[in-house]
């Protein structure tokens, strides 16, 4: 268990939760976080280069520097996303510690479902990575969201673009108050202000401020021109460029802690950016943000060699003038006090043992997101309504004399078919959820085989209640096969089909999760499986290369024969007469008894005795599990 700080030097609101509401595990222990001489290659190009430094609980460091600097490598490096090519990290001193249980990362893009609460998404977050019996959780999640000033919107919904929801700012605190619900000992942010206006990125940034102070947290956030109201509230400036450090000390005077600005001397501490920038010849011009100067200075993009050196060679003096400097401006408090050996360094994470939970868990907000989510799912199922009412329509009381099987075929091919090509509707709603994936998996939530299950669990009723309402419309005004188990049957070997159609389709934008490539992909495949599943061609016509493969494999092939054999076997189909003459168009067992065709003589004729039910729907649940595997595959490889 972690042992608690004294709470007097914590702001108000959070000791009162923590006397009110008893959450006594959730401040844990300060810590101090170390790397050094980090370095990372790309074939023999040094992105990053022996970048060190240091921080301590409740502080922030802002990593800055042009475009290509390689901030959100050294971000990557720092946790452990790649491989760094040398240097150490150390949590208190020690490289042991597991990264992924230490350390919250927050990406550039917001990636939330737009129908839940802020207080369900947040919610769901801490089922998802606190321990199963974790006791007062609604005071922890209550906590927190106030914490994040989220309190006053924690009852409404991020936003669809059917519904405005919160601004971007809570936004980004929602996305930040889903990462340190567990309690992460490391915050990391890349570009936590992108996109916002100044008054949303300063109540962002205030905010990761109070939680790092309330929390014994530490915090990392790449940051591309802050206002300076902003860059205050930083503690730390590590300025990059080219992948060297350019300054790494106290990025403003005043977001100092006033021991150390009034206790060291002149001659020792010597001050932050601005002072420093002065120091080595490059003033910040009256009524400029030191911050500007200091990224212009580093900027060599449009650099105009006006004394006659090189870009690289103006930077190599800015990068040794930093080396001659860096003793009295990199003065870091003495952090030992901190390196208690009682500590626990971990959040307060569920174990990966748990996925079935996890798994329950995602199904329920799937659920949740399928009820409310008119865009993705509502207009889905009604063109699932659509179709059926289509088909009940056109191709009403068909009946069974002989002229009619192929217009029966037609519907069943169409049926599965069309259904099935629906399918790609699906692609938006995943894509999204997608994002929430990969959001959560990397912040050691769950993994890929809690996902898929949770995917499958949810999408299951989703199909099957789309395809019984389809059925339920056109079956019996088309005048299929009467009776109860015929028509459950075609339910059945449709909604089958439907499933395979699906988990290809959402396969296909796991591989490539770009909305417009996958959609492109998926229709052709839909597409192709249609040429190849024996209606537009006979099977036995096909060419042999196609037959022997495609049209084996095609899950289409199975729902269609088998719906066409469940339906006309035990019909029989009236030929016509000409002149007292029977005129079946194929051979027919009834024949001269009677002038008709079995359902029998039908599935003969189009050689589709095969093998039985049984082995066809097995080989389609097969296909099913095939590409639902397929896709925990490339999500396990695909991390982003
Ligand atoms: N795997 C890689 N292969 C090749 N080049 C890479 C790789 N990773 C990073 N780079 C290069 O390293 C440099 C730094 O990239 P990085 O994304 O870290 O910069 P950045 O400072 O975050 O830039 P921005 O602010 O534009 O996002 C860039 O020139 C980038 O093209």
């Amino acid at each position: 268990m972690l042992h608690l700080l004294p709470t007097s030097n914590m702001p108000d609101s959070y000791a009162d939760d923590i006397e009110k509401n008893g959450i006594p595990f959730l401040i844990p222990p300060p810590i101090t976080l170390s790397w050094s001489d980090l370095a990372y290659r790309v074939k023999e190009k040094n992105i990053l280069d022996g970048v060190s430094g240091q921080l301590a609980s409740g502080q922030l460091l802002a990593v800055m520097g042009p475009s290509g600097a390689g901030k959100s490598t050294f971000l990557d490096v720092l946790c452990k996303r790649v491989k760094a090519a040398s240097g150490e990290i150390l949590l208190n001193g020690s490289p042991d510690f597991d990264i992924t249980r230490t350390v919250s990362f927050v990406e550039q893009h917001d990636a939330l479902f737009g129908v839940l609460t802020v207080r369900e998404t947040v919610s769901y977050a801490a089922r998802l990575s606190l321990p199963r019996n974790t006791p007062n959780i609604n005071a922890h999640i209550d906590a927190t969201l106030r914490s994040l000033g989220l309190q006053d919107v924690a009852n409404n919904r991020i936003g669809t673009p059917l519904q405005r929801g919160i601004s971007g700012g809570q936004k980004r605190r929602v996305t930040i108050a889903c990462s340190v619900i567990a309690r992460p000992r490391v915050l990391v942010l890349d570009e936590p202000t992108s996109g916002l206006d100044s008054g949303s990125a300063q109540e962002v940034m205030a905010s990761i401020k109070r939680l790092a102070q309330e929390t014994n947290m530490v915090c990392i956030a790449t940051i591309h021109q802050p206002n300076w109201e902003v860059f205050s509230l930083f503690d730390r400036l590590t300025l990059l460029a080219a992948g060297r450090v350019m300054y790494n000390g106290p990025a403003s005077i005043f977001s100092l802690p006033r021991h150390i600005h009034l206790s060291f001397p002149d001659h020792v501490f010597a001050g932050d950016i601005d002072q420093y920038l002065t120091d080595i010849g490059y003033p910040s011009p009256q009524h400029t943000n030191p911050v500007d100067q200091a990224i212009a200075i580093v900027n060599t993009e449009f650099y105009d060699n006006e004394n006659d050196i090189t870009s690289s060679a103006h930077l190599d003096n800015i990068a040794s003038a930093w080396i001659t400097h860096q003793s009295r401006y990199n003065i870091i408090p003495d952090n030992n006090q901190y390196h208690t050996s009682d500590i626990i360094l971990v959040k307060q994470v569920s174990e990966s043992r748990d996925a079935m939970r996890k798994a329950i868990i995602l199904t329920q907000r799937n659920f949740v997101n399928y009820v409310r989510n008119l865009l993705g799912f509502g207009i889905r199922m009604g063109m699932y309504v659509g179709m059926g009412l289509m088909l009940a329509t056109i191709w009403i009381h068909l009946g069974t004399s002989t002229d009619k099987i192929n217009d029966r075929l037609s519907v069943f091919f169409f049926s599965v078919a069309f259904l099935g090509f629906m399918s790609v509707a699906g692609i938006p709603a995943f894509l999204e959820e997608r994002a929430v994936f990969v959001r959560e998996r990397s912040n050691g939530l769950y993994g890929p085989g809690a996902y898929v299950l949770a995917n499958t669990f949810a999408v299951v009723p989703f199909l099957f209640a789309c395809t019984i309402l389809f059925s339920v419309i056109c079956y019996w005004a088309i005048g299929l096969h009467p009776g109860a188990k015929p028509f459950f049957r075609f339910t059945l070997y449709l909604f089958l089909g439907v499933m395979a159609a699906e988990s290809q389709s959402i396969l296909i934008a796991a591989i490539i999760p770009i909305f417009v490539a996958a959609l492109a992909l998926a229709s052709f495949m839909n597409g192709f499986w249609m040429c190849v599943q024996g209606y537009f061609i006979r099977a036995t016509s096909l060419p042999r290369f196609w037959y022997y493969w495609a049209h084996w494999i095609d899950f289409q092939t199975f729902s269609f024969q088998l719906i066409v054999r469940s339906d006309v076997k035990g019909l029989t189909f009236q030929c016509p007469t000409i002149d007292g003459s029977c005129l079946c168009p194929f051979t027919s067992s009834l024949v001269p008894t009677q002038c008709a065709l079995t359902g029998d003589d039908i599935v003969k004729n189009l050689g589709y005795e095969g093998a039985n039910d049984g082995l066809y729907v097995g080989v389609l649940i097969i296909i099913i599990v095939f590409y639902r595997m397929a896709m925990w595959v490339v999500l396990a490889i695909r991390k982003r």
